[in-house]
């Protein structure tokens, strides 16, 4: 990794000697040049060590590859791992040591452990959330009423519910006690720990000497996505002397929901002496960089500069009416153009969206039915494809079904998953298990319906129930409980296991790049509750969004074909949008 060419802009990132706020487009060699930075700056500290920190555990796994066979310089003094790692091995850990008497044992959020719900006396109501309150620095609760889920209960709940504001902020606050006795801390309860510990008088200089003493620089990598506590702790690592190097692009910042606040960004970033462009792209073909520059919302113009950059692929702008029509449409143009099924991928804002149009049903699509749910998540599963995201709710589908007919068709309707586990006094986590179990060991593929409906009803038959804590159940009325599902459901189900081409919502592939890309524009275009603008009304207009910035991520993540699938009834503004900005464009209608 050490000898990998740099242009004179990426040597910049890497030699400067000063505090650093580098704005890159996209493939512009981000990584590349940091990890050579980071590489250098180590093997020059003898005592002190070099931190880099990411956001992601893809973009940390991508900085531990470049390191290639210099991996020794990943251990200790140095540190590469995401901002939460840092943030609880260095800021959180230490102090709750001496705290609690505990060391801490962080999880992802409070839902993946049991006890973070109690019971009110609200009537047909689920149980209430430790995530909708929140807490000061006594670690009093105030109960935020916005945050209630939306199945929690009925009108009549809700007022109750606010009417025992004080018992429940009481009860909350005696679980978030228990929780921290226990060692068991979210990461958003620790990011909130950081934030008192970093502003108190008596723990800021004990923290401070610690860092100062381990860390000579810290290098932050897709610093766009910071919220307000990560700025806070960069604020704090600065005022300590720190060596500061911060790479972004703010028109990538699309993670405003999880609390990142570009323009906060951008006026720390304009805090650092030296902020150095990096405006050459090295992944995408000239009429991609156009497209990129369309969307883009500040000054910065990308130039091709890479492999592709003599390429004249134009986008296609391909109008459909109904989704079905743009898996063969897609496969058809990529063909032309040698883009194999499996570099191609098809990408919306929303999951439905992108799976409608690899010819997927989403699950929201497959109504009610628990033998499909089960059929649903044994594909999901087995697929290199599915997400995250699609895999978990698969799995919440068949935990559902299983709860249903444990409940012998009893009303579930306003229980989460852990209000029905507690009702019948089920495991949580060994419903998982269970349910992962029974979707994987049963493949919906080449079976009818009714075959399949059998084999679910034979192994629910088969189940250990003890595992979960359940009595036997009497399993009489199986037969009515698992109904085969509709032809239709069937279907559209047995087409997910022959999945043809990769499908994604925008956010699960960031940092990745693609030889083909279709972005999906569908008929429903929600407007922004503020400002009541569609996402093309954004773009056109120039109006930077969040929904805007999805679309760039989109399609900068292409090297060679970019296609614009769009509904028929967009097709005008679009066209204009992109005509308007001299991109390249070729019109298809299928
Ligand atoms: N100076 C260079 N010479 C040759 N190839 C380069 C150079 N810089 C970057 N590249 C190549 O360009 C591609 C993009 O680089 P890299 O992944 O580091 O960009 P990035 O800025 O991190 O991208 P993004 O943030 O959009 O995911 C890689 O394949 C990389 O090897």
């Amino acid at each position: 990794m050490s000898d990998v060419s740099l242009t004179d802009d990426q040597k910049i990132l890497v030699n400067a000697d000063a505090d650093l706020f580098v704005a890159a487009c996209p493939g512009a060699g981000k990584t590349r040049a940091m990890v050579a930075r980071f590489l250098k700056r180590a093997s020059e500290e003898d005592r002190r060590g070099i931190a880099l920190v990411s956001f992601t555990n893809t973009a940390i796994d991508e900085v531990r590859t470049r390191c290639g066979d210099r991996s020794d310089v990943l251990s200790a003094p140095n540190f590469v791992g995401t901002f939460d790692a840092f943030l609880h091995r260095f800021i959180v850990t230490p102090l709750y040591v001496a705290f609690f008497k505990v060391h801490p044992r962080y999880v992802q959020s409070w839902s993946e452990v049991q006890g973070t719900k109690f019971r009110m006396a609200t009537g047909k109501s689920a149980d209430v959330d430790l995530e909708w309150f929140d807490f000061d620095d006594q670690l009093r609760a105030t109960l935020d009423m916005g945050r209630v889920d939306r199945n929690f209960g009925n009108v009549e709940a809700r007022e109750k519910l606010r009417g025992l504001r004080l018992e429940a902020e009481q009860r909350a606050a005696q679980v978030l006690r228990s929780l921290l006795q226990a060692g068991t801390v979210s990461c958003d309860t620790a990011r909130f720990l950081a934030e008192i510990w970093i502003s108190n008088d008596k723990y800021r200089p004990i923290l401070g000497g610690l860092l100062r003493s381990r860390f000579a620089e810290i290098i932050v990598d897709e610093v766009q996505d910071c919220g307000r506590e990560e700025l806070l702790i960069l604020e704090f690592l600065r005022g300590l002397g720190i060596r500061m190097v911060t790479v972004g692009d703010l028109d990538q910042a699309i993670y405003e929901f999880r609390s990142a606040t570009p323009t906060k960004v951008l006026e720390f970033g304009t805090t650092l002496p030296l902020q150095p462009m990096l405006i050459e792209n090295w992944r995408s073909s000239p009429a991609i960089c156009a497209f990129n520059n369309s969307l883009r919302s500040r000054t910065m113009i990308e130039r091709p500069v890479g492999d592709t950059a003599e390429l004249g692929t134009p986008i296609y702008l391909v109008t459909y009416a109904k989704p079905d029509e743009i898996l063969p449409s897609a496969l058809s143009i990529s063909k032309q153009y040698e883009v194999h099924t499996d570099e191609l991928v098809l990408l919306a804002h929303r999951r439905k969206d992108a799976l409608r149009a690899a010819g997927m049903a989403a699950s929201g699509e497959l109504g009610s039915n628990r033998v499909a749910a089960v059929a649903d998540a044994g594909l999901k599963l087995r697929s290199a494809e599915t997400d995250a995201v699609a895999r978990r709710d698969a799995v919440r589908r068949v935990e559902k079904a299983i709860l249903a007919v444990l409940a012998d068709g009893g009303d579930l309707r306003f229980k989460s998953i852990e209000g029905a586990c507690a009702e019948l006094g089920i495991d949580e986590r060994r419903l998982r298990e269970v349910s992962v179990r029974m979707a994987v060991s049963l493949a919906a593929q080449g079976k009818t319906r009714s075959q399949f409906a059998n084999e679910v009803r034979a192994y629910f038959r088969g189940v250990q129930w003890a595992e979960l804590n359940v009595v036997e159940p009497e399993l009489n009325g199986l037969g009515k409980l698992l109904q085969a599902p509709t032809e239709e459901v069937w279907n559209s189900i047995s087409n997910c296991g022959r999945l043809p081409v990769q499908c994604s919502t925008v956010h699960g592939v960031k940092g990745r790049e693609f030889k083909g890309v279709g972005i999906v524009i569908p008929k429903s275009l929600k407007p922004n509750e503020e400002s009541g603008r569609t996402l093309l009304d954004d773009w056109e207009h120039g109006h930077d969004s969040e929904s805007r910035r999805v679309l760039y991520v989109a399609g900068s993540r292409a090297k060679e074909l970019l296609m614009v699938f769009v509904h028929q009834q967009h097709r005008e503004q679009v066209a204009r949008i992109l005509e308007g900005s001299a991109v390249p464009i070729v019109q298809l209608k299928v």
